[in-house]
């Protein structure tokens, strides 16, 4: 990487300002479902405090859009971050102002500080330069160690840096774009892209240019429906964004014209209610029942991804195939899951709720590598920039 690291500077006595990525999945009850983007970040964080900095971290969690919201306070990372550190970690009321800056001042070297979510102030997603500003008060040092954000240019990660330097990489987005550049930079071919989830608007942009670089997109999740609304199929209740079923229609019809295959679930496990207890019925998915939702892939889809993946040499899988958070729901993704696991081809696994779904098949051990990034990944493969890379000094 042709980026400065944590690694080239002097921590000693600084203000470490830290991105991390702690957007972590959470269970119904608000505790953490799964830690590992925590865990992620701890070899930067540890690395900062023997070197006697004082930790600042900095994070969203999911997408608050009303201020600030208990669920999605970040103090139930604090609570595990403590844990795995082994020392305390104290918990900021918010992530800028008077009394964060207060907090800082009283800092001791070697001190772990977790700010509450950036996403609280509106202008972090839109990289208001006032707040960049205000987060740079509390920094002698920026470290974007946050890979699974890299793709956004908010101010936390990206504005921050227009004023304060060094702005350096963390050792987890060091390492995640290392094994991009050693594995992905040049894939074995058939390369199979694997693409689900909820985050419909966010990915399927991604689709088109994805289209130039792989032989076999699959598409499940939630974002199978916009395809389908686009074909004029009856979608019942399902998740669909209607801004981007032209955007659908355009991947297709790219896909046709340079000979990729883009294959879309052909059943589905149709729910009466997006809940564990629904009443559910495996169905065409041209024929959705009114009222009904479309929430995971059927056997038949299955059968005919699985085929799609044991001719891969590559395989690429961003979000999962249904609401596999429900057992009810959850059958099209360990099926897929273990089919991947089971292949010979080099698997790369990106995103913090597919690495939760991996995890919980069991097959964590056997794909070739986890990411935390899940967006993140997807726009490296296109062959994007992200622009948490391209803000940091260069070496
Ligand atoms: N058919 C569906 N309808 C609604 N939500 C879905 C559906 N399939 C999957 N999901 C949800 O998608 C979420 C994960 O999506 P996403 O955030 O895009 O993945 P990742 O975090 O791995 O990048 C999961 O919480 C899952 O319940
Ligand atoms: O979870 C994330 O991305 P991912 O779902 O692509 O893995 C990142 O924390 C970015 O979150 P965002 O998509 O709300 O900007």
């Amino acid at each position: 990487m042709n980026k400065r690291t944590i690694e080239d500077l002097d921590l000693t006595g600084k203000r470490v300002f830290i991105r991390v990525d702690f957007n972590v999945p959470l269970n119904e009850d608000g505790t953490i479902r799964k830690d590992t983007r925590i865990r992620g970040a701890l070899p930067t964080i540890q690395h900062a405090v023997e070197q006697g900095g004082k930790v600042i971290l900095a994070s969203h969690l999911g997408r608050p859009k009303n201020g600030p919201e208990e669920k999605f306070s970040l103090k139930p990372c604090a609570a595990r971050l403590a844990e795995l550190l082994g020392k305390p970690v104290a918990m900021a009321p918010d992530c800028v102002g008077p009394e964060v800056e207060a907090m800082v001042a009283a800092m001791n070297n070697g001190d772990v500080l977790l700010l509450e979510n950036v996403r609280f102030h509106k202008g972090e997603t839109k990289n208001d330069p006032e707040l960049s500003k205000q987060f740079a008060k509390l920094a002698d040092v920026h470290v974007n160690d946050a890979f699974g954000t890299a793709h956004r240019a908010h101010c936390s990660n990206v504005g921050v840096t227009e004023f304060v330097r060094p702005a350096v990489a963390g050792k987890l987005l060091a390492a995640e774009m290392d094994y991009f550049n050693k594995a992905l930079g040049a894939p074995e071919r058939p390369v199979c892209a694997i693409l689900g989830g909820a985050k419909v608007s966010g990915k399927i942009n991604v689709i088109e240019a994805l289209l130039d670089k792989v032989d076999t997109v699959l598409i499940g999740g939630g974002m199978a429906f916009t395809f389908f609304k686009a074909m004029g199929y009856e979608i019942g209740a399902s998740l669909v964004e209607d801004e981007m079923i032209d955007i659908a229609k355009a991947a297709q019809a790219k896909a046709a014209e340079k000979g990729v295959k883009l294959l879309l679930p052909v059943d589905a496990v149709a729910a009466d209610a997006f809940k564990e207890d629904a009443n559910t019925q495996i169905v065409s998915v041209q024929n959705i029942p009114a009222g009904w939702m479309g929430l995971d892939n059927g056997p038949k889809t299955t059968e005919l991804y699985s085929e799609a993946v044991k001719s891969a040499k590559t395989i690429v899988w961003n979000g999962p195939m249904g609401v596999f958070e429900m057992p009810a729901f959850a059958k099209g993704t360990m099926d897929l899951a273990k089919v991947v696991a089971e292949s010979d081809a080099l698997s790369v696994i990106g995103g913090g709720d597919t690495d939760a779904a991996i995890q919980q098949a069991g097959y964590a051990d056997q794909v070739s590598y986890i990411s935390t990034g899940g967006g993140a990944f997807l726009e490296l493969m296109e062959g994007k920039t992200l622009p948490g890379l391209a803000s940091l000094d260069d070496k």
